[in-house]
């Protein structure tokens, strides 16, 4: 099983270069196995180029390195905060990719604009605040307590994407691949939001009824994973 979860993660973690959407060791990609309460993470630092599947970290929920030669990513402890507030998730995604980034450094979150938008992301795609100075002690763990803190009044299984002001975005889905997907995803909204605003600046969101149109087309009424 723990082999199988690793080839899996590895794969994911490949795909993040392959959709341009981080450089050098930056992002990472995990997937849970929930019934072991077992996930495998990327290692800290390695360059995607010389990564293998048996270099993939296991790691339980109380963030103890269950197998692997490598440090876990130092993100690690934010993906175990989501898996904690977000039970039927399976994989968690953090990258750099460039126009997300560049929401997520401005401190905006990201409007709905369009339909290719309202098709994966029911509304703005938030953008939590910094960190205080006590809670940046715990750098990564605090992320992971915002973005749980966030998604109490919003809806993680409709909107499986948020940005990280003055850091970048995390993204999360039923599996590891459906959680790149949805940073792919994030990527192209950023970039289009980013340009729309760019080509009038007094743009406005979509109309709520085409957001709902288009949303529950794709998702129906209620969005869940693993039911
Ligand atoms: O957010 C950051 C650094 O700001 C990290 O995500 C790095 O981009 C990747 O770190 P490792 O996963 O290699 O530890």
């Amino acid at each position: 099983m723990l082999e199988e979860l690793k080839k899996r993660v590895y794969e994911a973690n490949m795909l993040l270069p392959k959709y341009g959407l981080v450089t050098f060791t930056w992002g990472n990609v995990s997937e849970i196995d929930r019934e072991s309460g077992c996930f495998a993470i990327k290692p800290s630092g390695v360059e995607y180029e010389l990564l293998k599947p048996e270099d993939m970290v296991i790691v339980d929920l109380n963030g103890k390195v269950v197998e692997g030669n490598y440090k876990p990513s130092s993100d690690t402890a934010t993906h175990i905060e989501l898996y904690r507030a977000f039970p039927t998730i399976g994989g968690v995604v953090h990258t750099h990719s460039s126009w997300a980034t560049s929401w997520a450094q401005a401190g905006r979150e990201i409007p709905c604009y369009g339909t290719t938008h309202a098709d994966y992301l029911y509304g703005a795609i938030p953008c939590v605040r910094n960190l205080t100075e006590e809670e940046l002690k715990d750098y990564e763990r605090n992320t992971g307590i915002l973005i749980a803190e966030e998604f109490m009044k919003n809806d993680y299984k409709a909107m499986p994407a948020v940005l990280c002001k003055n850091h970048g975005p995390f993204t999360w889905g039923k599996d590891g691949f459906e959680a790149v997907h949805n940073a792919v995803v994030l990527e192209e909204v950023a970039k289009m939001a980013a340009r729309c605003e760019l080509i009038n600046s007094q743009v406005t969101p979509a109309p709520q009824e085409l957001l709902d149109k288009h949303y529950y087309r794709k998702h129906g009424a209620n969005a869940y994973y693993g039911q």
